[in-house]
């Protein structure tokens, strides 16, 4: 079975950003991601990871105000200096939490300028921090109106044309299901990109189990496939997040 991530800004919301850490350790997980974690000290927060003996798997590059703000700008024609200051400062944050994965947002664009701007930015990026493991995840436009990346297919083509070892595909499962209908198919066809993984029942962002998706194939898909990275439960609790966590005790 894979190893589980729960993601604390979705999950645990009943506590405090920082006790979230140790309910997450005490209910089974054994990493942590957290979206946009630039509001508290770092040090507090990796504090309380290793306190809960918690690995920090991912963070997200800053959007500047996330309640109704951007979504990044790494797609966005004429903002590149926003992005580098953006990037440098989600590293820095990285660096500190010893977080595995750093999360680039496209943000709302389209068109051949935007593809080219996204292209140009992640190969600064790769080559900027060599050491760090960069992502780029395909949102579906139904919860993210105009996002940029909303097509696994294009992921993957962008990942192969800039050709970084350190440049890797955020296969989350509720958007690949609900962007292509079909998520194991997705899979298949992107899975040698893949570096994380991310989870929520579909429709609805819920618990992953029931509806469109059937998790526990996915996990034997995952291991049957050799994926050795990180699956994180990216998902809005339906009730009490301890309540809905049969899924995990049953993986
Ligand atoms: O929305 C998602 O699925 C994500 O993983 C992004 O990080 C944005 O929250
Ligand atoms: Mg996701």
């Amino acid at each position: 079975m894979p190893r589980f991530a729960a993601n604390l800004t979705l999950l645990f919301t009943e506590l405090p950003m920082l006790d979230r850490f140790a309910a997450a350790a005490e209910a089974g997980f054994e990493g942590v991601e957290i979206l946009f974690p630039y509001d508290i000290p770092a040090r507090d927060l990796s504090r309380a990871a290793i306190s809960a003996g918690l690995e920090m798997v991912l963070i997200n590059t800053p959007p500047p105000n996330w309640a109704g703000g951007p979504r990044g700008f790494a797609a966005q024609p004429g903002l590149e200096d926003r992005f580098r200051r953006d990037f440098d400062r989600a590293l820095r944050f990285a660096q500190a939490l010893r977080a595995r994965h750093i999360h680039i947002m496209a943000g709302v664009a389209e068109g051949e300028a935007a593809q080219r701007t996204f292209i140009g930015n992640l190969t600064w990026a790769a080559e900027r921090a060599p050491h760090a493991s960069l992502t780029i995840e395909p949102i579906n436009r139904t919860d993210m109106p105009g996002y940029f990346l909303s097509d696994f297919d294009l992921a993957a083509e962008i990942i192969g044309q800039i050709g970084a070892a350190n440049l890797g595909l955020q296969f989350d499962a509720y958007h690949a299901q609900m962007i292509t209908g079909d998520m194991p198919a997705a899979w298949r066809r992107v899975a040698a990109h893949v570096r994380h993984v991310q989870i929520a029942g579909c429709p609805g962002r819920h618990e992953p189990a029931g509806g469109q998706i059937d998790y526990p194939a996915f996990f034997a898909q995952l291991d049957a496939d050799g994926y050795r990275g990180w699956v994180s439960a990216e998902y809005n609790p339906e009730r009490h997040t301890e309540t809905g966590l049969g899924w995990l005790r049953g993986a």
